[in-house]
């Protein structure tokens, strides 16, 4: 994941709309002082678990739709992941590859009990087939043989998966370099890490390598905080819930000094307090904390990518 890292770094370097504040870190560092806040994956009781190959299918059929809740004010990210672990106590083959492959958005609507169109659900569908073609074509039809082949690397789980599901490429292009920040392949890893608890299909011996995930919520979180500053141009795009263009300068800005913000916080615990942190502890951190504040002003863009 040295490419996240390091392109997100260049965009902080540049960046004009959001800066990362040093002394908003060290404030936010010394507060933690011996508690960074530990919190359990699934700490809502909302995901499918069996511990076994269904659980790394669910998560990635998960992982395929974690995006673009927004649009629709009563849909959050606990109604995919509680309606598609229903589903699948329903009908144990419900994510096969050739089932996948044949969806429908009425279908997908179905499976969640969502009584309206799901928020650019055409795209959610499109994914879905290319997950089923591919799985098939490459991997048996299975997500468990995807995460097999990549030999408990999460580094190179995420780069395999990027390049067999265009779905999963997410990239920009701020000012003429290529920027990557692989939210749900990322993201992906870390579910499996969380939810096998870092044995069996979980268990990876580079899980440091992963950065943070680049949502809307984190940098929300990162900003009450006092560790990211927006532009008063950005400020005021952002509480008066317009939208953010995918691919903009602003857009691409916050989540790339999002990902770099978290990594300086991760190099200061180390160096003021002595501990070693992952980026997926404190992911969890902030991503709970800020879901949990749910007045916090957060950006607005159609994306497919987180
Ligand atoms: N950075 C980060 N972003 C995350 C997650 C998760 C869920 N992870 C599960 C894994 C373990 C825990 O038990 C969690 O349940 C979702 N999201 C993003 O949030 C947004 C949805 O927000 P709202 O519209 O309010 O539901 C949307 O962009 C979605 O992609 C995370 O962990 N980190």
């Amino acid at each position: 994941m040295d490419q996240v890292k390091a392109t997100a770094a260049f965009v902080a370097n540049r960046s004009s709309h959001v800066v990362v504040d040093s002394a908003g870190l060290e404030k936010v560092v010394e507060n933690i002082q011996d508690k960074i806040p530990k919190i359990e994956w699934d700490f809502e009781g909302i995901h499918y678990f069996d511990n076994g190959p269904l659980t790394v299918q669910y998560l990635f059929v998960l992982d395929t739709l974690n995006f673009c809740f927004w649009p629709d004010k009563n849909l959050n990210y606990d109604d995919l992941a509680s309606g598609l672990k229903e589903a699948l106590e329903n009908d144990k083959s419900v994510f096969d590859a050739d089932h996948l492959q044949k969806i429908t958005g009425l279908q997908l609507r179905n499976l969640l009990k969502w009584p309206r169109p799901l928020p650019l659900e055409d795209e959610r569908v499109r994914l879905l087939h290319e997950v089923g073609f591919e799985l098939e074509r490459s991997f048996g039809g299975q997500a468990s043989n995807l995460v097999e082949s990549c030999g408990r690397s999460a580094a190179k789980l995420v780069a395999t998966i990027a390049s067999h599901f265009p779905g999963f490429r997410d990239h920009s292009v701020y000012k003429g370099h290529q920027i990557f920040l692989y939210k749900r392949a990322q993201i992906f890893a870390a579910d499996l890490y969380g939810a096998f608890k870092g044995q069996g299909y979980g268990e990876f011996n580079d899980i440091s390598s992963i950065t943070i995930f680049a949502d809307y919520i984190v940098p929300a979180m990162l900003r009450k905080l006092g560790v990211l500053k927006y532009s008063s141009t950005l400020a005021s795009i952002i509480e008066s819930n317009k939208e953010i263009v995918s691919g903009s300068e602003e857009e691409v800005e916050l989540r790339a000094c999002s990902i770099y913000a978290v990594e300086k916080m991760r190099d200061l615990i180390s160096v003021k307090l002595g501990k070693q942190v992952l980026s997926v502890e404190l992911d969890l951190w902030l991503w709970a904390y800020g879901v949990q504040n749910p007045s916090l002003p957060h950006h607005r863009t159609l994306s497919i990518y987180y």
